[in-house]
């Protein structure tokens, strides 16, 4: 059996824009494969690219071993899409929405049983625009997996969604891989990826630029301890970065989140911990030890997952 989805080269533009540029990748049948970049890396291009929906410029693509264009017509029953940001006709309840979808499909799974494993069990009949953000994405994941699909495409399925609801999501696309569904996924969670994923991605202007199991991204440079802290957004990193020795470098990843680039050892932990006191600021939740992903994405790309 050839592979579920398989890019050679793949480049799209939008005017002057290169959405995606020059992309490789591979994914065998029964993985879980996310997509991670920041905003604008072309990830959901190349998913649209890979639905049938937008025609590439080069390069060459292979779905189930189908051309998505091409054949178009054999492919579409056996994938189950779910785009960004979902969608259906307003005033549809929950139920007719998926049984529409189920009645489309040739051997469906139980409608009120998706609704009900997802969650939505006591929405059945509320019209679509009247479910919360997080209920509409589980019911547009639903929708992309009732017609029992080989393949799912999911772009940013947990966007949106409140902690406990991306845990029945997670468990159900956990289901659905030990069933054998192939799955390619898109995020900007790194937590996502590394629970799911056999297989992540990092996309980021069009190209990857690392790739791996969540262990081998994080194990490249397992030796080089970190040191991570937090404590009120704002601290002036450049004065931070001048009290250490030269080629460190602190950073804010996130507000009130700090990362200090460079190797750590006794003294460095030392001098933050004392510049701290000196600022009357308390260092909580320090942290020296093995990078995470987020680490190595801002590493590649210079830039944060979640902007
Ligand atoms: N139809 C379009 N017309 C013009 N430009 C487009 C179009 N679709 C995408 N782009 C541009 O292509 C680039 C890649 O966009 P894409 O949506 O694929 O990125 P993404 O990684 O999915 O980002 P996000 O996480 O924000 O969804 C962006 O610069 C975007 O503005």
């Amino acid at each position: 059996m050839g592979d579920a989805v398989e890019i050679t080269g793949l480049v799209k533009r939008f005017g002057s824009v290169t959405a995606v540029d020059g992309l490789d990748l591979k994914m065998p049948r029964g993985g879980l494969l996310a997509l991670l970049g920041p905003n604008g890396a072309g990830k959901t291009t190349t998913v649209e690219i890979c639905e049938g929906f937008v025609r590439p410029d080069e390069g060459t693509v292979r779905v189930l071993g189908l051309d998505p264009r091409r054949d178009g017509t054999a492919l579409r029953p056996r994938i189950g899409v779910m785009p960004q940001g979902g969608g259906a006709y307003p005033g549809v309840r929950a139920e007719e929405m998926l049984g529409l979808v189920a009645a489309c499909a040739a051997d469906p799974l139980d409608p009120a049983w998706l609704l009900d494993v997802l969650g939505l069990g006591g929405a059945r009949r509320t019209p679509f625009k009247r479910l919360s953000g997080g209920q509409q994405q589980r019911l547009s994941l639903a929708c992309a997996l009732v017609g029992r699909p080989e393949l799912v495409f999911l772009d940013e399925p947990t966007a949106g969604m409140d902690p406990q609801a991306r845990r029945l999501v997670w468990d159900l696309l956990e289901a659905l891989r030990a069933d054998g569904v192939s799955v390619l996924l898109t995020t900007h969670l790194m937590e996502e990826a590394e629970t799911l994923a056999d297989d992540i991605v990092i996309v980021d202007r069009g190209r990857v630029i690392a790739q791996g199991s969540p262990s081998a991204l994080t194990a490249e440079h397992a030796d080089d301890a970190q040191l991570r802290f937090r404590a009120r957004p704002g601290l002036d990193t450049e004065l931070l970065s001048a009290a250490l020795p030269e080629g460190y470098l602190v950073r804010e990843s996130a507000p009130g989140a700090y990362r200090v680039a460079g190797i750590v050892d006794p003294q460095v932990v030392s001098t933050v911990t004392a510049w701290c006191a000196q600022q009357g600021v308390l260092a909580e939740e320090l942290h020296v030890g093995k990078r995470d992903l987020e680490e190595v994405f801002l590493e590649l790309t210079g830039r944060e997952l979640r902007t």
